[in-house]
Protein backbone atom coordinates (compact mmCIF):
# COMPACT_ATOMS: atom_id res chain seq x y z
CA UNK A 1 0.00 0.00 0.00
CA UNK A 2 1.63 3.10 -1.61
CA UNK A 3 0.69 6.25 1.36
CA UNK A 4 -0.24 9.55 -0.59
CA UNK A 5 0.09 13.40 -0.28
CA UNK A 6 -1.80 14.78 -2.49
CA UNK A 7 -1.16 18.81 -2.87
CA UNK A 8 -3.87 20.23 -5.68
CA UNK A 9 -6.61 18.05 -5.43
CA UNK A 10 -9.13 20.55 -6.67
CA UNK A 11 -7.93 21.27 -9.71
CA UNK A 12 -7.76 18.96 -13.21
CA UNK A 13 -4.35 16.87 -12.31
CA UNK A 14 -5.94 16.47 -8.37
CA UNK A 15 -9.64 15.46 -9.32
CA UNK A 16 -7.94 12.69 -11.74
CA UNK A 17 -5.15 11.65 -9.19
CA UNK A 18 -7.85 10.82 -6.87
CA UNK A 19 -9.61 9.21 -9.55
CA UNK A 20 -6.50 6.79 -9.71
CA UNK A 21 -6.17 6.38 -6.06
CA UNK A 22 -10.29 5.82 -6.05
CA UNK A 23 -9.56 2.64 -8.75
CA UNK A 24 -6.88 1.17 -6.85
CA UNK A 25 -7.61 0.93 -3.10
CA UNK A 26 -5.12 -2.42 -2.55
CA UNK A 27 -2.42 -0.26 -4.37
CA UNK A 28 -3.06 3.66 -2.62
CA UNK A 29 -4.38 5.60 -0.02
CA UNK A 30 -4.34 9.33 0.41
CA UNK A 31 -3.06 9.81 3.95
CA UNK A 32 -3.28 13.61 3.15
CA UNK A 33 -4.26 16.52 0.80
CA UNK A 34 -4.37 20.23 0.08
CA UNK A 35 -7.09 22.47 -1.69
CA UNK A 36 -6.62 26.25 -2.15
CA UNK A 37 -10.09 27.74 -1.92
CA UNK A 38 -12.44 25.13 -3.16
CA UNK A 39 -14.02 23.62 0.40
CA UNK A 40 -16.50 21.74 -1.88
CA UNK A 41 -13.99 19.38 -3.22
CA UNK A 42 -12.26 19.61 0.43
CA UNK A 43 -15.42 18.10 2.08
CA UNK A 44 -15.99 15.42 -0.62
CA UNK A 45 -12.21 13.97 -0.22
CA UNK A 46 -12.30 14.40 3.65
CA UNK A 47 -15.62 11.55 4.02
CA UNK A 48 -14.61 9.68 0.72
CA UNK A 49 -10.41 9.06 2.01
CA UNK A 50 -10.63 10.43 5.43
CA UNK A 51 -7.39 11.66 5.70
CA UNK A 52 -5.27 12.88 8.63
CA UNK A 53 -4.13 15.78 7.51
CA UNK A 54 -5.82 18.15 5.40
CA UNK A 55 -4.84 21.90 4.50
CA UNK A 56 -6.89 25.13 2.51
CA UNK A 57 -5.57 28.11 1.40
CA UNK A 58 -6.93 30.65 3.90
CA UNK A 59 -7.45 30.75 7.66
CA UNK A 60 -10.75 31.64 7.44
CA UNK A 61 -11.77 28.22 5.16
CA UNK A 62 -9.70 26.21 7.81
CA UNK A 63 -12.16 27.87 10.65
CA UNK A 64 -15.14 26.83 8.49
CA UNK A 65 -14.11 23.04 7.57
CA UNK A 66 -12.88 22.56 11.16
CA UNK A 67 -16.35 22.44 12.84
CA UNK A 68 -16.38 19.34 10.52
CA UNK A 69 -14.00 17.01 9.78
CA UNK A 70 -14.18 13.36 11.19
CA UNK A 71 -11.72 12.38 14.05
CA UNK A 72 -8.30 11.89 13.18
CA UNK A 73 -8.58 14.59 10.83
CA UNK A 74 -6.41 17.48 11.36
CA UNK A 75 -6.58 21.21 9.84
CA UNK A 76 -3.83 23.51 8.55
CA UNK A 77 -3.95 26.46 6.09
CA UNK A 78 -1.71 28.62 3.78
CA UNK A 79 2.16 27.61 3.25
CA UNK A 80 2.96 26.10 6.26
CA UNK A 81 0.18 23.73 5.60
CA UNK A 82 1.11 22.86 1.99
CA UNK A 83 4.51 22.27 3.30
CA UNK A 84 2.95 20.09 6.38
CA UNK A 85 1.01 18.18 3.93
CA UNK A 86 4.49 17.44 1.55
CA UNK A 87 6.17 16.72 4.62
CA UNK A 88 3.58 14.68 6.22
CA UNK A 89 5.27 11.79 7.95
CA UNK A 90 3.10 8.51 6.72
CA UNK A 91 3.88 10.31 2.81
CA UNK A 92 5.48 8.17 0.76
CA UNK A 93 5.04 9.72 -2.42
CA UNK A 94 3.79 13.63 -2.79
CA UNK A 95 2.12 14.42 -5.78
CA UNK A 96 2.50 17.68 -6.40
CA UNK A 97 -0.57 19.16 -8.50
CA UNK A 98 -0.94 22.54 -7.37
CA UNK A 99 -0.56 25.43 -9.86
CA UNK A 100 2.51 28.30 -9.77
CA UNK A 101 5.79 28.43 -7.96
CA UNK A 102 3.93 28.66 -4.65
CA UNK A 103 4.88 25.05 -4.82
CA UNK A 104 8.72 25.34 -5.04
CA UNK A 105 9.26 26.02 -0.69
CA UNK A 106 6.64 22.93 -0.33
CA UNK A 107 8.58 20.66 -3.13
CA UNK A 108 11.76 21.62 -1.37
CA UNK A 109 10.64 20.69 1.79
CA UNK A 110 9.28 17.09 0.70
CA UNK A 111 12.58 16.49 -0.82
CA UNK A 112 14.44 17.01 2.57
CA UNK A 113 11.81 14.86 4.02
CA UNK A 114 13.21 11.93 1.67
CA UNK A 115 9.29 12.07 -0.29
CA UNK A 116 9.44 10.56 -3.52
CA UNK A 117 7.86 13.52 -5.88
CA UNK A 118 5.09 12.97 -8.41
CA UNK A 119 5.61 16.17 -10.44
CA UNK A 120 3.29 17.93 -12.47
CA UNK A 121 3.98 21.23 -11.12
CA UNK A 122 6.06 22.31 -13.52
CA UNK A 123 6.33 26.06 -12.37
CA UNK A 124 8.35 24.82 -9.84
CA UNK A 125 10.91 23.45 -12.03
CA UNK A 126 11.12 26.40 -13.99
CA UNK A 127 11.71 28.71 -11.75
CA UNK A 128 14.30 26.69 -9.50
CA UNK A 129 15.04 23.93 -11.22
CA UNK A 130 18.60 24.12 -10.03
CA UNK A 131 18.23 23.94 -6.55
CA UNK A 132 15.27 21.04 -7.01
CA UNK A 133 17.69 18.93 -9.14
CA UNK A 134 20.59 19.65 -6.88
CA UNK A 135 18.35 18.39 -3.74
CA UNK A 136 17.01 15.42 -5.33
CA UNK A 137 20.48 14.10 -5.62
CA UNK A 138 21.82 15.37 -2.40
CA UNK A 139 18.82 13.38 -0.99
CA UNK A 140 18.66 10.51 -3.04
CA UNK A 141 15.18 11.59 -4.33
CA UNK A 142 13.38 10.52 -7.36
CA UNK A 143 11.37 13.18 -8.88
CA UNK A 144 9.09 11.25 -11.21
CA UNK A 145 7.23 13.57 -13.86
CA UNK A 146 3.70 13.61 -14.60
CA UNK A 147 3.45 16.40 -17.69
CA UNK A 148 3.01 14.11 -20.38
CA UNK A 149 5.41 15.10 -22.38
CA UNK A 150 7.98 14.31 -19.57
CA UNK A 151 6.21 11.27 -18.75
CA UNK A 152 6.72 10.20 -22.28
CA UNK A 153 10.15 10.70 -22.40
CA UNK A 154 10.51 8.62 -19.28
CA UNK A 155 8.80 5.83 -20.29
CA UNK A 156 10.46 5.86 -23.73
CA UNK A 157 13.70 5.99 -21.67
CA UNK A 158 13.08 2.75 -19.57
CA UNK A 159 15.62 0.38 -20.71
CA UNK A 160 18.05 2.84 -22.34
CA UNK A 161 21.52 4.92 -21.50
CA UNK A 162 21.17 8.84 -21.30
CA UNK A 163 24.37 9.00 -23.13
CA UNK A 164 23.04 7.51 -26.18
CA UNK A 165 20.14 10.34 -26.77
CA UNK A 166 20.99 12.74 -29.56
CA UNK A 167 17.81 14.78 -28.87
CA UNK A 168 13.93 14.75 -27.05
CA UNK A 169 11.64 15.70 -29.00
CA UNK A 170 8.70 17.74 -27.53
CA UNK A 171 5.24 17.31 -29.08
CA UNK A 172 2.80 20.52 -29.13
CA UNK A 173 -0.73 20.22 -30.00
CA UNK A 174 -0.35 24.19 -31.12
CA UNK A 175 -3.30 25.23 -28.27
CA UNK A 176 -6.67 26.75 -29.04
CA UNK A 177 -5.37 29.82 -31.46
CA UNK A 178 -3.34 26.90 -33.65
CA UNK A 179 -5.14 27.94 -36.96
CA UNK A 180 -5.56 31.93 -36.29
CA UNK A 181 -3.03 34.29 -37.68
CA UNK A 182 -1.04 36.75 -35.33
CA UNK A 183 -3.16 39.34 -36.88
CA UNK A 184 -6.43 37.40 -35.59
CA UNK A 185 -5.06 37.01 -31.72
CA UNK A 186 -5.29 40.77 -31.11
CA UNK A 187 -8.97 40.16 -30.41
CA UNK A 188 -9.33 36.83 -29.01
CA UNK A 189 -10.92 36.00 -25.80
CA UNK A 190 -10.51 34.57 -22.65
CA UNK A 191 -13.97 32.25 -23.53
CA UNK A 192 -12.05 31.54 -26.98
CA UNK A 193 -8.55 30.94 -25.39
CA UNK A 194 -10.35 28.16 -22.86
CA UNK A 195 -10.95 26.02 -25.56
CA UNK A 196 -8.16 23.74 -25.75
CA UNK A 197 -8.40 21.13 -28.79
CA UNK A 198 -7.44 18.23 -27.18
CA UNK A 199 -6.87 18.29 -23.15
CA UNK A 200 -9.67 19.24 -20.85
CA UNK A 201 -7.03 21.21 -18.27
CA UNK A 202 -6.53 23.71 -15.92
CA UNK A 203 -7.61 27.56 -16.81
CA UNK A 204 -3.86 29.09 -16.71
CA UNK A 205 -2.07 25.98 -18.79
CA UNK A 206 -4.72 26.37 -21.45
CA UNK A 207 -3.54 29.97 -22.27
CA UNK A 208 -0.38 28.97 -21.26
CA UNK A 209 -0.77 26.53 -24.24
CA UNK A 210 -2.93 29.00 -26.71
CA UNK A 211 0.40 31.08 -26.17
CA UNK A 212 3.05 28.50 -26.50
CA UNK A 213 4.36 29.48 -22.60
CA UNK A 214 2.91 26.07 -21.95
CA UNK A 215 5.77 24.13 -24.21
CA UNK A 216 8.70 27.14 -23.67
CA UNK A 217 8.34 25.61 -19.59
CA UNK A 218 8.27 22.40 -20.41
CA UNK A 219 11.29 22.90 -22.72
CA UNK A 220 12.86 24.26 -19.20
CA UNK A 221 11.45 21.61 -17.35
CA UNK A 222 12.72 18.77 -19.39
CA UNK A 223 16.04 20.03 -19.25
CA UNK A 224 15.98 19.49 -15.73
CA UNK A 225 14.55 16.50 -15.65
CA UNK A 226 16.61 14.59 -18.20
CA UNK A 227 19.42 17.13 -17.43
CA UNK A 228 20.17 17.95 -21.59
CA UNK A 229 21.15 21.36 -22.63
CA UNK A 230 18.90 23.17 -24.49
CA UNK A 231 20.49 22.15 -28.08
CA UNK A 232 19.40 19.09 -27.48
CA UNK A 233 15.60 19.70 -26.61
CA UNK A 234 13.20 20.32 -29.92
CA UNK A 235 9.74 20.81 -30.06
CA UNK A 236 7.29 19.88 -32.68
CA UNK A 237 3.45 20.60 -33.99
CA UNK A 238 1.74 17.80 -33.38
CA UNK A 239 -2.39 19.01 -33.81
CA UNK A 240 -3.28 15.14 -32.58
CA UNK A 241 -1.54 15.32 -29.00
CA UNK A 242 -1.17 11.42 -29.57
CA UNK A 243 2.33 11.14 -29.55
CA UNK A 244 3.47 12.49 -26.13
CA UNK A 245 6.73 13.12 -27.12
CA UNK A 246 10.05 11.59 -28.40
CA UNK A 247 13.57 10.21 -27.79
CA UNK A 248 16.27 10.48 -30.62
CA UNK A 249 18.94 8.26 -30.32
CA UNK A 250 22.88 8.68 -31.43
CA UNK A 251 21.72 5.48 -33.76
CA UNK A 252 19.03 7.72 -35.37
CA UNK A 253 16.30 5.49 -33.74
CA UNK A 254 13.21 7.06 -32.14
CA UNK A 255 11.48 6.23 -28.87
CA UNK A 256 8.33 7.46 -28.58
CA UNK A 257 5.31 7.05 -26.09
CA UNK A 258 1.89 6.90 -27.56
CA UNK A 259 -1.65 7.18 -26.52
CA UNK A 260 -5.25 8.52 -26.03
CA UNK A 261 -4.70 12.16 -24.04
CA UNK A 262 -5.84 11.24 -21.11
CA UNK A 263 -2.92 12.60 -18.13
CA UNK A 264 -4.68 9.36 -15.90
CA UNK A 265 -2.20 7.71 -17.65
CA UNK A 266 1.20 9.41 -16.89
CA UNK A 267 -0.30 10.50 -13.39
CA UNK A 268 -0.63 6.71 -12.63
CA UNK A 269 2.79 5.54 -14.28
CA UNK A 270 4.35 7.93 -11.46
CA UNK A 271 3.06 6.29 -8.38
CA UNK A 272 3.13 2.64 -9.81
CA UNK A 273 6.71 3.03 -11.58
CA UNK A 274 8.02 0.86 -12.67
CA UNK A 275 5.37 -1.29 -12.31
CA UNK A 276 1.90 -0.43 -14.06
CA UNK A 277 -1.66 -1.12 -13.23
CA UNK A 278 -4.67 -1.73 -15.42
CA UNK A 279 -6.97 1.73 -15.78
CA UNK A 280 -10.63 1.62 -16.07
CA UNK A 281 -12.05 3.64 -18.85
CA UNK A 282 -9.20 4.91 -20.20
CA UNK A 283 -9.67 5.34 -24.27
CA UNK A 284 -7.67 2.57 -26.13
CA UNK A 285 -5.75 4.21 -28.80
CA UNK A 286 -7.10 2.44 -32.64
CA UNK A 287 -4.71 3.96 -35.21
CA UNK A 288 -6.82 2.36 -37.86
CA UNK A 289 -9.56 4.94 -36.67
CA UNK A 290 -7.32 7.94 -36.90
CA UNK A 291 -6.10 7.24 -40.00
CA UNK A 292 -3.52 10.29 -39.81
CA UNK A 293 -0.71 12.08 -37.79
CA UNK A 294 0.15 15.59 -38.49
CA UNK A 295 3.32 17.41 -38.40
CA UNK A 296 4.17 20.77 -38.61
CA UNK A 297 7.97 22.56 -37.36
CA UNK A 298 7.51 25.24 -35.02
CA UNK A 299 7.23 28.84 -36.08
CA UNK A 300 9.37 31.08 -33.18
CA UNK A 301 8.07 34.37 -34.85
CA UNK A 302 4.16 32.93 -34.51
CA UNK A 303 4.82 31.82 -30.81
CA UNK A 304 7.01 34.41 -29.22
CA UNK A 305 6.29 32.42 -25.80
CA UNK A 306 8.75 29.67 -26.97
CA UNK A 307 11.40 31.71 -28.13
CA UNK A 308 11.47 33.69 -24.74
CA UNK A 309 11.58 30.22 -22.87
CA UNK A 310 14.88 28.73 -24.82
CA UNK A 311 16.45 32.49 -24.06
CA UNK A 312 15.65 32.25 -20.15
CA UNK A 313 16.78 29.06 -20.28
CA UNK A 314 19.59 29.64 -22.23
CA UNK A 315 21.04 32.67 -19.91
CA UNK A 316 20.09 30.38 -17.10
CA UNK A 317 20.45 32.39 -12.86
CA UNK A 318 17.32 34.53 -12.27
CA UNK A 319 15.99 34.89 -15.55
CA UNK A 320 13.59 31.31 -15.97
CA UNK A 321 12.32 32.75 -12.18
CA UNK A 322 11.25 36.04 -13.91
CA UNK A 323 10.16 34.41 -17.11
CA UNK A 324 7.64 32.36 -15.08
CA UNK A 325 6.36 34.80 -12.34
CA UNK A 326 6.06 37.29 -15.57
CA UNK A 327 3.72 34.60 -17.08
CA UNK A 328 2.01 33.70 -14.06
CA UNK A 329 1.05 36.97 -13.41
CA UNK A 330 0.38 38.00 -17.06
CA UNK A 331 -2.15 34.58 -17.62
CA UNK A 332 -4.04 35.75 -14.19
CA UNK A 333 -4.15 39.37 -15.52
CA UNK A 334 -5.51 37.88 -18.60
CA UNK A 335 -8.10 35.48 -17.19
CA UNK A 336 -9.18 38.72 -15.24
CA UNK A 337 -9.86 40.69 -18.37
CA UNK A 338 -7.54 43.27 -17.97
CA UNK A 339 -5.36 43.04 -20.86
CA UNK A 340 -5.51 41.56 -23.82
CA UNK A 341 -3.94 38.07 -25.43
CA UNK A 342 -1.20 39.32 -26.97
CA UNK A 343 -0.59 41.49 -23.93
CA UNK A 344 0.87 38.54 -21.85
CA UNK A 345 3.88 38.30 -24.57
CA UNK A 346 4.72 41.75 -24.03
CA UNK A 347 4.63 41.95 -20.54
CA UNK A 348 7.16 38.69 -20.86
CA UNK A 349 9.46 40.72 -22.76
CA UNK A 350 9.53 43.63 -21.11
CA UNK A 351 10.26 41.76 -17.73
CA UNK A 352 13.23 39.81 -18.86
CA UNK A 353 14.86 42.92 -20.50
CA UNK A 354 14.47 44.95 -17.48
CA UNK A 355 15.73 42.08 -15.53
CA UNK A 356 19.32 42.55 -13.99
CA UNK A 357 20.01 38.77 -13.87
CA UNK A 358 21.84 36.96 -10.60
CA UNK A 359 23.66 33.61 -11.58
CA UNK A 360 23.35 30.47 -9.39
CA UNK A 361 20.53 32.02 -6.80
CA UNK A 362 19.27 30.40 -3.87
CA UNK A 363 16.08 29.65 -2.64
CA UNK A 364 16.05 33.20 -1.19
CA UNK A 365 16.76 34.91 -4.41
CA UNK A 366 14.38 33.05 -6.26
CA UNK A 367 11.32 33.61 -3.87
CA UNK A 368 12.69 37.83 -3.95
CA UNK A 369 13.11 37.64 -7.38
CA UNK A 370 9.53 36.38 -7.74
CA UNK A 371 7.67 38.50 -5.84
CA UNK A 372 9.24 41.69 -7.26
CA UNK A 373 8.62 40.41 -10.57
CA UNK A 374 5.04 39.56 -10.09
CA UNK A 375 4.75 43.30 -8.60
CA UNK A 376 6.61 44.56 -11.87
CA UNK A 377 4.49 43.36 -14.77
CA UNK A 378 1.17 44.86 -12.66
CA UNK A 379 3.06 48.00 -12.64
CA UNK A 380 3.75 47.63 -16.80
CA UNK A 381 -0.29 48.45 -17.14
CA UNK A 382 -1.76 51.78 -16.70
N1 LIG B 1 -4.25 19.97 -16.10
C1 LIG B 1 -3.41 19.23 -16.79
O1 LIG B 1 -3.83 18.37 -17.59
C2 LIG B 1 -1.93 19.40 -16.62
C3 LIG B 1 -1.42 20.23 -15.64
N2 LIG B 1 -0.06 20.32 -15.46
C4 LIG B 1 0.47 21.19 -14.41
O2 LIG B 1 -0.10 20.79 -13.17
C5 LIG B 1 -0.30 21.93 -12.31
C6 LIG B 1 -1.78 21.99 -11.93
O3 LIG B 1 -2.53 22.22 -13.10
P1 LIG B 1 -4.12 22.11 -13.12
O4 LIG B 1 -4.53 20.92 -12.33
O5 LIG B 1 -4.52 22.22 -14.53
O6 LIG B 1 -4.51 23.46 -12.36
P2 LIG B 1 -5.90 23.82 -11.66
O7 LIG B 1 -6.01 25.30 -11.74
O8 LIG B 1 -7.00 23.00 -12.21
O9 LIG B 1 -5.66 23.38 -10.14
C7 LIG B 1 -4.72 24.04 -9.34
C8 LIG B 1 -4.74 23.51 -7.93
O10 LIG B 1 -3.87 24.29 -7.13
C9 LIG B 1 -4.61 24.87 -6.03
N3 LIG B 1 -4.04 26.17 -5.74
C10 LIG B 1 -3.92 27.22 -6.60
N4 LIG B 1 -3.31 28.26 -5.97
C11 LIG B 1 -3.07 27.85 -4.71
C12 LIG B 1 -2.47 28.47 -3.56
N5 LIG B 1 -2.01 29.72 -3.60
N6 LIG B 1 -2.36 27.75 -2.42
C13 LIG B 1 -2.81 26.48 -2.37
N7 LIG B 1 -3.38 25.84 -3.41
C14 LIG B 1 -3.50 26.52 -4.56
C15 LIG B 1 -6.04 24.94 -6.53
O11 LIG B 1 -6.95 25.05 -5.45
P3 LIG B 1 -8.47 25.60 -5.57
O12 LIG B 1 -8.96 25.29 -6.94
O13 LIG B 1 -9.14 24.85 -4.49
O14 LIG B 1 -8.44 27.07 -5.28
C16 LIG B 1 -6.12 23.61 -7.27
O15 LIG B 1 -6.26 22.56 -6.35
C17 LIG B 1 0.19 23.14 -13.12
O16 LIG B 1 1.51 23.40 -12.79
C18 LIG B 1 0.10 22.67 -14.56
O17 LIG B 1 0.99 23.32 -15.42
C19 LIG B 1 0.82 19.61 -16.22
C20 LIG B 1 0.35 18.80 -17.22
C21 LIG B 1 -1.04 18.64 -17.51
C1 LIG C 1 -1.60 17.33 -20.86
C2 LIG C 1 -0.33 18.06 -20.82
O1 LIG C 1 0.71 17.53 -20.51
C3 LIG C 1 -0.34 19.49 -21.19
O2 LIG C 1 0.84 20.14 -20.77
C4 LIG C 1 -0.45 19.48 -22.68
O3 LIG C 1 0.80 19.23 -23.18
C5 LIG C 1 -1.01 20.75 -23.20
O4 LIG C 1 -1.05 20.70 -24.56
P1 LIG C 1 -0.17 21.60 -25.53
O5 LIG C 1 0.63 20.64 -26.33
O6 LIG C 1 -1.22 22.32 -26.31
O7 LIG C 1 0.66 22.53 -24.70
MN1 LIG D 1 2.37 18.85 -20.94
Amino acid sequence: MKKISLMGASGSIGIQTLDVIRQHPHAFSLVAFSVGKNLDVARSVIMEFKPALVSVQNKEDALILSSELPTGTKIMFGLEGLIAVATYDQAEVVVNAVLGSIGLEPTMKAIEAKKTIAIANKETLVTAGHLVMEAARKHAVNILPVDSEHSAIFQALQGEYKKNIERLVITASGGSFRDRTRAELKTVTVEDALKHPNWSMGAKITIDSASMMNKGLEVIEAHWLFALPYDQIDVLLHRESIIHSMIEFHDSSVMAQLGTPDMRVPIQYALTYPDRLPLKDATRLRLEDIGKLHFQSMDFDRFRCLGFAYEAGRIGGTMPTVLNAANESAVAAFLQGKISFLEIEDMIERAMHEHQLIQNPDLSTILEVDKETRHRVLSFKP
